[in-house]
């Protein structure tokens, strides 16, 4: 497993060691001891979830604000997606900066997103298999988010806006200026 540093502080691209034979392939999807010793950060993963997306499908961009924000470790099982992480910490000097990586079921990149991080995705495949482990469970009333196109962060979602599928309650999330939990 390589771990590489991205632009934003704490946030994290891991590719795993792919073992292929005969019969097919194996990765370690998550190693807590090589992550800790590799990154210096502690992590305890109490929930994983997953989601079926189409082409087009853009979730995001979220958070869990307060006691309930969560650090995330994020992957594509069949696929590909364009994921964005948005430092949205205060104090952050890359606060409103934006990193972006494809993932898919082939590269197998994961990306940690730590806490106060804004997380979003859209599917570039027919569909995607999206799979992430949290360390806070979901808290529906700690709920927050800015809209996808934003002008601050002026992110690049690689697909034409008349593709895109998003939630109606992706469609109305605050700009980042109007976010009033920030
Ligand atoms: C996120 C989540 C949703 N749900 C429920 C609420 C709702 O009825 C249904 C779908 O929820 P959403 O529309 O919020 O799902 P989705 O848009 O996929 O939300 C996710 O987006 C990505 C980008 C993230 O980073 C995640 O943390 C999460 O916010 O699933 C849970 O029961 N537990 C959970 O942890």
């Amino acid at each position: 497993m390589q771990i590489e540093k991205t632009n934003l502080d704490g946030c994290f691209l891991l590719k795993p060691r792919v073992f292929e034979d005969e019969r097919g392939s194996f990765f370690e999807t998550f190693n807590q001891q090589v992550f800790e010793q590799t990154t210096g950060l502690n992590v305890n993963f109490v929930q994983d979830n997953q989601s079926i997306s189409k082409y087009g499908a853009l979730r995001g961009i979220h958070l869990q604000t307060g006691d309930h924000s969560q650090a995330k470790l994020v992957r594509v099982i069949q696929g590909e997606v364009l994921d964005v992480a948005v430092d949205l910490r205060k104090d952050s000097p890359s606060f409103g900066k934006s990193y972006q990586v494809k993932l898919n079921h082939k590269n197998n990149y994961q990306l940690f997103i730590p806490k106060g991080f804004g997380h979003g995705f859209v599917t570039l495949s027919k569909q995607a298999i999206f799979a992430y482990k949290c360390d806070a469970y979901y808290h529906k009333a700690s709920e927050a988010g800015i809209i996808y196109n934003d002008p601050t962060l002026n992110i690049n979602w690689q697909i034409p806006a008349e593709e895109l599928l998003l939630s109606p309650k992706d469609q109305v999330l605050p700009t980042l200026k109007k976010a009033n939990w920030l």
